[in-house]
């Protein structure tokens, strides 16, 4: 019986402990704020309730993970550890050091990072080798493609053993065969965000109607080919002429729009704090995530029928 330990319970980790409990894992989580495990703790039947929906193999009960009071209870003895914490260099290796000195030599140790070098990581840790990055997508319990991304000292081993993981939960593992910041699908991501926010800034097309465009015209039609054979449907002529006079207008910039500063100044972060670039109605939140996860599951369903 594999063990794994997620640290960190917050927008990814009941998800994603609720995905490798199912899997048949045993599953042990933990965080330095007692909020965030009780609000994983309320979340993980709602979850299990969606991957019953999703059909996805239940080799155990995706409710069955345990609470444990520190880190170092949650690791001992595990073969996983993800760490799941901020996007902060800093802390992600003050966590990987704790990790390393509480686990056994054979033990893989993961992030979740959304695109620091893993390179970085390894960096602080006794054994390199069995360091990788394993980086989900949001709603994770939802999305069924994961990075594994190797950094410079992974061994093969490591990165396959992850791949083989992935797989044998019915997901889809993406190997990124280079250690670049942001790996590839925040490179992607980032690429239309940075645009969006620009056209959004700049009065080109209102906040709602921008995401009207992407979700209908863009997002739908990339769920069903990729940009690669994207590229082919549309014709690479006309992908040459248009890219000809496009790209040297698109946007460069390479600080953060000063409106995501200006709403975080306000204390909106997005859903978690109840209002980010759109404001919601008290008791909205809990139906909008209700439909949207009703949402990804029809979607992935018609995705996967033959
Ligand atoms: N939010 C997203 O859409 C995605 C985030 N990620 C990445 O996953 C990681 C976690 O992201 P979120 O869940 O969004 O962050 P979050 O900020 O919602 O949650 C992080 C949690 O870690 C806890 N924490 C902080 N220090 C800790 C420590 N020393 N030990 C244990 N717990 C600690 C916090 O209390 C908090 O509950 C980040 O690296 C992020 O970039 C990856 C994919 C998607
Ligand atoms: C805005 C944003 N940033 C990072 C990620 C990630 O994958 O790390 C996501 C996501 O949807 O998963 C995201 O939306």
């Amino acid at each position: 019986m594999t063990i794994a330990a997620v640290i960190g319970l917050g927008t990814m980790g009941a998800g994603i402990a609720a995905v490798l409990a199912r899997g048949g894992l045993t599953v042990r989580a933990c965080d330095t704020a007692p909020a965030a495990v009780e609000r994983a703790r309320g979340e993980l039947p709602a979850i299990a309730g969606l991957l019953d929906r999703l059909g996805t193999p239940a080799r155990g009960d995706a409710t069955a993970v345990a609470f444990a009071g520190s880190l170092e209870e949650a690791v001992a003895g595990a073969d996983l550890v993800l760490e799941n914490v901020p996007e902060k260099l800093e802390l992600k290796q003050q966590v990987f050091r704790q990790i390393d000195a509480a686990v056994g030599t054979d033990c893989i140790i993961a992030s979740d990072t959304s695109g620091i070098p893993i390179t970085k990581l390894q960096a602080v840790v006794s054994r390199p080798e069995r360091v990788v990055g394993m980086h989900w997508s949001n709603p994770p319990h939802l999305i069924p493609m994961i990075e594994v991304v190797a950094g410079r000292q992974t061994g093969t081993a490591t990165r396959d053993w992850m791949v083989a993981l992935i797989r044998g939960l019915g997901l889809l593992p993406v190997v990124v065969k280079k250690d670049v910041p942001g790996f590839v699908e925040n490179r992607v991501l980032y690429a239309i965000m940075r645009e969006a926010l620009d056209l959004v800034e700049e009065g080109v097309i209102e906040p709602e109607d921008l995401d009207t465009c992407v979700s209908w015209g863009i997002g739908y039609k990339l769920a069903i080919v990729g940009p690669m054979k994207l590229l082919d449907m549309a014709g690479l002529d006309i992908y040459q002429s248009v890219a000809s006079y496009l790209n040297p207008e698109l946007s460069r910039r390479a600080d953060v729009s000063g409106a995501i500063a200006e709403r975080i100044g306000r204390g909106r972060l997005g859903l978690k704090s109840g209002a980010g670039l759109f404001d919601y109605a008290p008791g909205e939140l809990q139906s909008l995530r209700a439909e949207r996860a009703n949402r990804f599951v029809a979607v992935r369903k018609a995705l996967t029928e033959d």
